[in-house]
């Protein structure tokens, strides 16, 4: 979420670095919006409707090809079975906003600290004798917390949703595009890999090069390259607003990917 930048491509990423740079951050929700978590409530509700619009697309391409779905659309909505949080910091995204729509949750995140939040945090908690109804009901919520860079991550278990957020922009473009491939290849039937991340504004088009948290701010253009190059296929691509604008933050945009499927190779330009 950091705005100091240099103009520098992405062959600066050092994980070593970025690491020392998250590791200096407090475990908090400010610590993981950059000083500005006034943003989260925003963001999160915003996941909320865009993970729900990419489901509605889904059922009405489930209920094309299961005649016991009934009208296109009439499915009822229930949890998916496993969700990861990608780059998940203290697990602002599981607490805010996957365990309302994921029965398990998987964690990726390299910073110790922070999956030790999540690990001892409510989520994860046990039952104990005086938790309310609602504790109860999370309980086991976070099952597998892996502590490792999405570089290096191998996914061993089936995803119906795999949710990165400002995160990858510490990969460099060709870890981020075999790093989706494998991601793609751990999704359920009708899984969702989703990015949401800041974009560049730079007027020249290029990507920027964060040296405060050693990261690389892609363009819009970047990413749909990089997806392209992975073999992904862009079902719907939103970006998010309702961000207060006094505080001058660059546009994010939420990408919903899946592997290609024929039916979606006529779509070349997802609505907004
Ligand atoms: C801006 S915070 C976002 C945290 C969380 N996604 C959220 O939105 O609340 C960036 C996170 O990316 C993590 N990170 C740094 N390098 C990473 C890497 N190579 N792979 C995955 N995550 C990384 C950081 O440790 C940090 O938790």
């Amino acid at each position: 979420m950091s705005s100091s930048t240099t103009s520098t491509p992405d062959s600066n990423i050092n994980h070593a670095s970025a690491l020392q740079y998250w590791n200096s951050m407090p475990a908090t929700v400010n610590g993981m919006l950059g000083g500005f978590p006034q943003v989260s409530r925003i963001d999160l509700r915003g996941s909320a409707n865009f993970l729900a619009k990419i489901r509605r697309l889904i059922q009405i391409e489930q209920a094309d090809t299961d005649t016991t779905a009934g009208q296109s659309g009439q499915r009822k909505s229930k949890k998916l079975k496993r969700g990861a949080d990608c780059g998940a910091g203290i697990g602002r995204i599981t607490e805010g906003f996957l365990r309302n729509v994921c029965e398990t949750v998987d964690v990726v995140e390299p910073v110790e600290k922070f999956a030790e939040v999540i690990r001892n945090g409510l989520l994860t908690r046990k039952k104990e004798e005086g938790n309310s109804a609602e504790e109860r009901e999370d309980e086991g919520l976070v099952e597998n917390i892996y502590i490792t860079g999405l570089e290096n991550w191998i996914p061993t278990e089936k995803y119906d949703l795999i949710w990165n957020q400002w995160c990858v922009g510490h990969l460099t473009d060709s870890q981020l595009t075999t790093y989706l491939q494998r991601a793609a290849n751990a999704l359920t039937a009708h899984g969702i890999l989703v990015l949401k991340e800041n974009n560049s504004t730079d007027p020249e088009g290029r990507d920027i090069y964060d040296e405060v948290d050693n990261s690389v701010t892609r363009t819009d253009e970047s990413f749909r390259k990089i997806f392209k190059d992975a073999g992904l296929t862009l079902i719907k691509a939103e970006e998010q607003l309702g961000f207060p604008r006094h505080l001058g933050l660059l546009p994010v945009r939420s990408y919903a990917l899946r592997p290609n499927k024929n039916e979606y190779d006529t779509v070349d330009a997802p609505e907004e």
